[in-house]
């Protein structure tokens, strides 16, 4: 494809390109390892690296074209500048990537995207379509999940798997938009008909400077991202949130339809919720019609991911039966509340990916029905990331647990020491302090007994313990449901 038809395409001046507009792109690239003849190349400045240094060596590497702030030095190519330079790149990179799926959703929010998104393709696999998600998990598709690394990957890596889903044959993608790749521009150009938004609650400040920013970044979904008229799924729980209804202001004002789930949803409205041993009976109202749904998940807040991925499902053009009877048929995400083994006192072990006080209550909360003894709570905070989220984890797993095991969750550059201290500021001093993952876990299957339930939060479907930074950055093959059951093999020996 030629350059000027893209930078057309993207609103970009082809006359920018001088000599190149004439020239065929070969590919993008945003790493100037990755550049070949002809691939236009994006110079971003970064957090770790300034990519515009590498300027001169994709040129020498064949690139064409650099798309860069107006400032930065290009010489021997074409200057694509604009003063957003990941913006334009993804714009004019998203009419290289072709085709992409007809059907194409997205969610945000703090806590909840990726249980969302694959409820989502759950629900459009048992309705019959060819579905996939990209996020935490990786890209699912009917056949393999594949993981990219970052829950929303770089630009040119999510821009490609659109591509390759869709030269798969498949028709609806769902993707997890977090708030570093939405501020980073990186799934930009696409144009999601469905765009959903679970919960805001505190996380990331060590990215965003404080929650306004990192609200604002993630209402780039609505706000810019979503297409013309597309429809905003809004979880509006049983309580009144003020961010909630921030979105809903931002939606309105860019002009989406609204479609609000939940307690208080306009739309879809949750009117019971009975827990039973295996999950729970939901009664749902939608289109004037009223059904009770047996979800076989337990927890609040998988019942609002459930409903916002139907409300997601809904507005790609799903059909409304199949919508529900799929939902009454989903399978557990993994990690997500995952019932790894049953200890031989009887006691469950379930495996969750809290990693913020908001969603260690919601986890603790989902547990505690089932619980008639102790629920005993076994967690961390990982290092290299929002240290003030510490002490409120720490205080909200103390407040709805019997017992709790501080450990370590992904070390990183930090020293696991002072992450304990700071989560042990907020749980309390009863709290028990076992560095060692393996050993909490195998300290909290040993104390559990009949009735007690444990919960190894923070780690999810992770397969490794992240210990170290930059060049001693080394992860230590480490699975909480794998532990969970050699700890509790060797608690029945
Ligand atoms: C802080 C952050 O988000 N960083 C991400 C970001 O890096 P960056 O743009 O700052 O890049 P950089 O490393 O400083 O380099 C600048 C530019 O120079 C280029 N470069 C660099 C070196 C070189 O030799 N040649 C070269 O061309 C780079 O490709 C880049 O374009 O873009 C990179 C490429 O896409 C990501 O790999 C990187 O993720 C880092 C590793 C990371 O840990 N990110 C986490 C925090 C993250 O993004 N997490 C969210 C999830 C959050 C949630 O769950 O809510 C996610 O979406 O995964
Ligand atoms: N709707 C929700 N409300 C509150 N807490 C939730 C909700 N959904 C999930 N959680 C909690 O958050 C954890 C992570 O869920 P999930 O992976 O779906 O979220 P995420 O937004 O993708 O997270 P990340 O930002 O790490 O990608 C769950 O294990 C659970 O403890
Ligand atoms: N996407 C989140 C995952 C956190 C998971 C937890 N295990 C940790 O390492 O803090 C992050 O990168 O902040
Ligand atoms: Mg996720």
């Amino acid at each position: 494809m030629k350059l000027a038809k893209i930078l057309r395409g993207a609103d970009l001046d082809p006359a920018a390109a001088g000599d190149a507009a004439d020239m065929d792109v070969t590919g993008f690239a945003i790493d100037h390892r990755k550049v070949a003849p002809g691939t236009v190349f994006g110079a971003f400045r970064g957090a770790q690296s300034n990519g515009e240094d590498y300027i001169p060596a994709a040129i020498e590497a064949g690139a064409i074209a650099v798309v860069a702030r107006p400032e930065a030095a290009v010489a021997g190519a074409a200057h694509i500048a604009d003063a957003e330079p990941r913006r334009a790149f993804a714009h004019a990179a998203a009419h290289f990537f072709t085709p992409i799926p007809a059907h194409i959703v997205a969610v945000t929010g703090t806590n909840g995207k990726t249980s969302t998104v694959e409820m989502t393709r759950q629900i459009w696999r048992m309705a019959g379509e060819r579905a996939a998600s990209i996020g935490t998990l990786g890209v699912t598709t009917p056949d393999e999940s594949v993981s990219t690394g970052l829950t929303t990957p770089d630009i040119v890596t999510f821009l490609s798997n659109l591509t390759g889903l869709a030269r798969e044959g498949v028709s609806h993608v769902a993707f997890e938009a977090s708030s570093h790749g939405l501020s980073q521009y990186r799934n930009e150009g696409v144009r999601p008909q469905a765009v959903g938004f679970t919960n805001f609650s505190r996380d990331h400040l060590d990215y965003h400077a404080d929650m306004e920013e990192y609200f604002l970044a993630k209402m780039r979904l609505f706000d810019e991202v979503a297409a013309e008229g597309a429809t905003a799924v809004i979880w509006t729980g049983g309580e009144e949130s003020g961010w909630t209804a921030r979105a809903i202001q931002h939606a309105t004002k860019r002009g989406l339809k609204l479609l609000t789930a939940g307690e208080r949803g306009e739309d879809i409205r949750l009117t019971a919720r009975k827990a039973t041993p295996l999950g729970q009976d939901l009664t749902v109202e939608h289109g004037g019609t009223a059904r009770t749904i047996r979800l076989p998940l337990i927890g609040a807040y998988q019942v609002a991911n459930a409903l916002v991925a139907a409300g997601l499902a809904l507005a790609s053009g799903t059909d409304a039966g199949r919508v529900w009877d799929a939902v009454a048929r989903l399978q557990p995400v993994r990690g997500r509340l995952e019932r790894a083994v049953i200890a031989p006192s009887g006691a469950p072990v379930y495996v969750d990916y809290a990693h913020t006080a908001d969603a260690l209550e919601a986890a603790i909360l989902a547990l505690r029905p089932h619980v008639s003894g102790r629920l005993i709570t076994v967690f961390g905070a990982g290092g290299d990331r929002d240290h003030g989220k510490r002490e409120p984890m720490g205080a909200a797993a103390a407040k709805h647990s019997d017992l709790i095991i501080v450990t370590d969750d992904n070390p990183r550059g930090e020293d696991p020491a002072a992450i304990r201290r700071a989560v042990i500021a907020g749980a309390g001093a009863e709290a028990r302090e076992i560095g060692d993952r393996r050993a909490a876990i195998a300290a909290a299957v040993a104390e559990a007994g009949e009735g007690d339930i444990v919960l190894l939060a923070g780690k999810g479907h992770e397969k490794g313990q992240i210990v170290g930074s930059g060049e001693r950055m080394q992860v230590l093959p480490f699975d909480d449901v794998e532990v969970a059951r050699e700890c509790a093999a060797g608690a029945g020996s």
